[in-house]
């Protein structure tokens, strides 16, 4: 049995669906056979499926083990929820680490990944992206982190931020690098599909006050079919 089990709760208007898991190679092999399948859903239904990649080390396991998965690269495009204003060949870019552990390893198409020109500082790179995500239709699936502050993406509690762009400037981010680039809460709520990665003992005050009603921002992320929150390490009190 490498599932706990699966509780669904509505609060603050998001629908979420929480299972957790009894080992990190089960969460991690749980989210693979996920990404696979919707995939594989997206491109009978579609022809292409896009996924939306979270930063940060909690999902770099998972990117390991697509690494050597088999799925029909020709069809998937990828985007980013965010990234850090470094540069592109800087240790600590969420592009550079998807790319080391997976997509620097598999066929799909230079011109299918879209890293977010971070490099080129806030105001210019969230214009770039915005740029890009202009007339992309509902992603099929966005994978997104969770902060010990609640956060994800690059959405800071105390912070404010424009929901009428696709893709944003974050400034004095209190993890750091202090600038980065975003994408909006609204545009990564357009999406058939939402997974929260979230493992280990630091997150369990960000899970309770998720799972109390306290508005953290991973609660402004509001699919119509809800999210799929995926848990190891952390007590669902
Ligand atoms: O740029 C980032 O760091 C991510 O976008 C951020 O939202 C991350 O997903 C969370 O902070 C969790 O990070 P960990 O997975 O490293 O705990």
């Amino acid at each position: 049995m490498t599932k706990n089990s699966t509780q669904s709760l509505v609060l603050n208007g998001q629908i979420s669906r929480w299972h957790t898991f009894t080992s990190q190679q089960a969460i991690n092999e749980a989210t693979l056979q996920r990404i696979l399948a919707l995939a594989e859903e997206a491109i009978a239904a579609r022809g292409a499926f896009t996924i939306v990649l979270a930063g940060g080390n909690t999902p770099k396991q998972v990117y390991e083990l697509l690494r050597h998965a088999k799925a029909d690269w020709s069809k998937w495009h990828v985007y980013h929820n965010d990234d850090r204003c470094l540069p592109a060949d800087h240790p600590e870019r969420n592009s550079l680490m998807a790319r080391q552990a997976w997509l620097d390893h598999v066929a799909i198409p230079a011109d299918q990944i879209h890293d977010i020109p971070a490099e080129r500082g806030p105001v210019e790179g969230a214009a770039a992206y915005a740029k890009t995500l202009q007339g992309l239709g509902e992603f099929d699936l966005v994978l997104l982190g969770l902060g010990e502050d609640g956060h994800t993406a690059s959405l800071f509690p105390g912070h404010t931020w424009d929901d009428s762009v696709d893709a944003f400037p974050v400034y004095n981010s209190p993890k750091p690098p202090a600038e980065r680039v975003s994408i909006s809460a609204r545009r990564l709520s357009h999406t058939r599909a939402v997974i929260f990665l979230v493992t280990g003992a630091g997150k369990q005050e960000a899970v309770n006050n998720w799972r109390s009603g306290v508005a953290i921002p991973a609660t402004v992320i509001k699919p119509a079919n809800g999210v799929d929150v995926y848990v190891f390490g952390v007590a669902l009190n």
